[in-house]
């Protein structure tokens, strides 16, 4: 087990997991989808108020078959539903179509087409699940469009409908619910990309004690803590962390990595600035050195690219930034130039100490010679290449981040909000990793908690501020120091 198997996050499992566990458990009494279907009617009894007009809209596969099993434990419970199904009886999988036949027998009333126009309380959307396989079309593309014209709230089964569980991609229309009930573990497409705006508030029933097969985690807490400093300390003890950046007319971006180093923890700050830097007035200890010098210096984190622009004298500095034996945070415009000089590749992997890239997904695009859609089509396998290629833990930036490690791990981050979504964020967490780097931890850990830490802080922001629109830097900085020190003290 490497350093960065981290048992105590969530798990996070793609299709093929899931398959794997539905082979070991088919036999297993009660089924799993007995199971899942009397889960997601626990799951909505308590909630549903006298007179709630509830509609079930069960689809073709084994995600309609979970919807038969729920509605008709629903219905032995006396509670009044409209139950639609669009699937074919000939075509139906084994499990599904015992589900179909206890429903009959129970004396569920079933029916084959969407009523016509009212509004509903809850709408239960089984249509598809993990086995969505083309983009919906026809009577579901409809049964889609009717959901969001006409449910008040929607609890998805499984994964919303149209969404891919493995990448939040939708492929064409896809419901926008407002919970999802999940099964039997967490999957990725309800957080990164999409998910999130489609899948709502996500619940887990994990149907099974413990789960037999790995995949990856989903980042919901500080990874690893930092060791309580003793009162017997000096600045030394904290690592010292050197940010190259900040070209004419971006001068800010340096200075914004440089704060949330220091008030992230970092002992010492140094800018070197590719221009001449202003005197940061509130952060009067940031310090500076002329760029080159960082290149050499003896320091726990080099940050090179905030603001650093694509001239050939930022060329050089990347070059020689390349050789220095810290861990190396590559960002923004350092990424750009990676991704046009193929040639400096090698001397990436080549590497022996840590290297870390912070791509959003343009960058992530010229560095993989791709679209940014073929990106976002499968964030998870696109950080995975990145960072193999590079031999470097890589975080694909975005909604539902991917934290991917040369070894071949992935997380995706749950913390943050679309607050996070404007210039100068990049440069904080950048800045972020920097200072956990400086203060011991190892890359992994450090790049992992600042992601985090990132996207917590920022949502603890507008909790307390207000947001998402107008986030600024500096309330994100202020509420990750407090954050962080509350994880580790
Ligand atoms: N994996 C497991 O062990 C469990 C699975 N369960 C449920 O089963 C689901 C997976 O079941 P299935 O594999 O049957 O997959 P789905 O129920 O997601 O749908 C697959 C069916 O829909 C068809 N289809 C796919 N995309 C379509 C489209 N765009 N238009 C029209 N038809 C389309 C397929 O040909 C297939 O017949 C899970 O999401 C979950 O809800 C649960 O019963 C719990 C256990
Ligand atoms: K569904």
């Amino acid at each position: 087990m490497s350093d960065c198997d981290r048992p105590n996050l969530p798990p996070c499992l793609r299709s093929f997991a899931l398959r794997q566990l539905e082979m070991q458990h088919a036999h297993l009494q009660p089924p799993l989808m007995e199971r899942a279907g009397q889960a997601a009617a626990d799951w909505l009894l308590p909630r549903l108020q006298a007179g709630d007009r509830l509609l079930l809209l069960a689809g073709p596969g084994n995600n309609g078959g979970d919807v038969l099993v729920m509605a008709r434990h629903l219905h032995q419970r006396g509670v009044p539903l409209h139950l639609v199904w669009l699937g074919e009886e000939a075509r139906l999988p084994g499990d599904a179509a015992a589900a179909l036949q206890q429903l009959r027998a129970a004396g569920c009333p079933l029916h084959t087409s969407l009523p016509p126009a009212q509004q509903w309380d809850w709408a239960v959307d089984g249509l598809f699940g993990i086995g969505l396989q083309r983009p919906l079309q026809g009577q579901y593309a409809e049964a889609v469009n009717y959901l969001h014209l006409y449910a008040r709230r929607i609890l998805a089964l499984d994964i919303p409908s149209g969404l891919q569980a493995d990448t939040g991609y939708p492929t064409g229309p896809a419901v926008r619910a407002q919970y999802t009930l999940t099964f039997l573990s967490d999957k990725p497409g309800l957080w990164t990309g999409a998910g999130q705006d489609h899948a709502g508030e996500v619940h887990i029933a994990p149907l099974l004690d413990t789960l037999s097969v790995t995949d990856g985690w989903r980042l919901d807490q500080l990874p690893a803590r930092l060791p309580a400093r003793p009162h017997d300390s000096h600045k030394g003890r904290f690592g010292r962390v050197g940010i190259i950046g900040g070209a004419a007319g971006m001068q800010g971006a340096a200075l914004l990595a440089g704060r949330a180093a220091l008030q992230l923890g970092a002992g010492r700050v140094w800018l070197g600035g590719l221009s001449p830097l202003p005197l940061d007035v509130s952060h009067l200890q940031l310090m500076q050195q002329p760029a080159d010098t960082l290149c050499t210096q003896a320091l726990e984190a080099l940050v090179v690219g905030p603001g650093m622009g694509l001239e050939h004298a930022a060329l050089q500095l990347l070059q020689q930034s390349l050789h220095s034996t810290a861990p190396l945070l590559l960002d923004a415009d350092a990424l750009t130039l990676l991704g046009a000089h193929p040639a400096l590749h090698t001397t990436v992997q080549q590497r022996p100490a840590p290297t870390l890239l912070t791509p959003h997904p343009l960058e992530a695009a010229r560095l993989l010679g791709c679209t940014v859609a073929d990106i976002q089509a499968d964030r998870i396998q696109h950080a995975l290449q990145l960072a193999q290629q590079f031999k470097a833990w890589v975080v694909l930036k975005g909604a539902g981040s991917i934290v991917a490690s040369p070894d071949g791990q992935w997380w995706v981050n749950g913390s943050g909000n679309p607050g996070l979504a404007v210039a100068g964020m990049g440069d904080v967490l950048a800045g972020m990793v920097a200072a956990l780097l400086a203060q011991g931890m190892a890359a992994g850990d450090a790049l992992l908690g600042a992601i985090w830490l990132h996207g917590a802080a920022a949502d603890d922001a507008v909790a307390q501020q207000g947001g998402p629109i107008g986030l600024s830097c500096d309330e994100v900085i202020t509420a990750a120091r407090s954050r962080l020190n509350r994880a580790c003290y």
